[in-house]
């Protein structure tokens, strides 16, 4: 922890939104069980963007998902803005997720029968928006990453990079509390991934609202708040800065 985090974090200011206890996670790989995440704590806080970083197998996709209500702990409880999600049945998950979480995924996992807009306008549809309003919103937001001219196109008509803002759009365009991304910027170069970032900051970064990136990306460790490393299932650093070693 660095003075400027146990600053904000005196009495008084905003709860976490995220509160992460005890997250211990196994799998099971044939007759043994291995142990990725060994008890982690951790509060993630409102209004700053956190990275989670550290090697190849290291924990980083396991933990994201698990704060943010996709996999189940094995031990541990999580706490977004409030709730206690894994107390939550079935049924109350999905419902908080839709609400609250916007998810930016390695995988796009676009719907390749629907163009462009209509994927990125998919929240608010869930959410019963009627699909010319919802698909006007997710245009606004394919023009912030420059594709508005892609917006008819399906996704197998679109570059990875195309298609990984198409995505990213989808994330934020129902404005969720919560933003996790996987390697958002890996597919793009650089002057597009600073644009994602920006619009991450601009969409995600509130108040009463918090983004968590995973990334391997060095050209974007500058704009984080705070940088978690993770080594073999362990935070190992809890800082503003990536630590002088790596
Ligand atoms: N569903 C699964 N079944 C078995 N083992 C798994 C499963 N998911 C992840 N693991 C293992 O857990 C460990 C951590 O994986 P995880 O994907 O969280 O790492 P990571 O830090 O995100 O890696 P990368 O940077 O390569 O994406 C790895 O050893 C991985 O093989």
């Amino acid at each position: 922890m660095t003075a400027s985090h146990h600053k904000k974090r005196e009495a008084g200011t905003a709860p976490a939104a995220i509160c992460a206890r005890g997250i211990v996670r196994d799998f099971k790989a044939g007759q043994t069980t291995l142990r990725v995440l060994h008890g982690i704590d951790t509060d993630i806080l409102p209004g700053e963007m956190t990275y989670v970083v550290g090697e190849s197998g290291s924990g980083k996709t396991t933990l994201i998902s698990i704060m943010c209500g996709i996999l189940w702990p094995t031990e541990g409880e999580v706490e977004v803005f409030g709730t206690d999600i894994y107390a939550l049945n079935d049924r109350q998950l999905v419902d908080f997720r839709l609400e609250n979480i916007g998810f930016i995924f390695q995988q796009y996992n676009l719907i390749p029968s629907i163009d462009a807009a209509a994927n990125a306008a998919v929240p608010l549809i869930a959410q019963g928006m009627d699909i010319t309003r919802a698909r006007e919103k997710a245009t606004l937001l394919l023009d912030k990453l420059n594709i508005a001219d892609q917006a008819e196109k399906l996704p197998g008509q679109l570059s990875g990079g195309q298609q990984q803002r198409v995505a990213i759009a989808r994330a934020l365009v129902h404005e969720p509390r919560l933003v996790v991304c996987d390697e958002p910027t890996a597919a793009l170069d650089a002057s597009s991934g600073r644009r994602v970032m920006d619009l991450l900051r601009e969409v995600a970064i509130a108040p009463d609202r918090a983004c968590i990136i995973v990334t391997h990306d060095n050209r974007i460790f500058d704009l984080a708040d705070r940088i978690l490393v993770l080594e073999d299932g362990r935070i190992i650093h809890d800082g503003t800065e990536m630590p002088a070693d790596q």
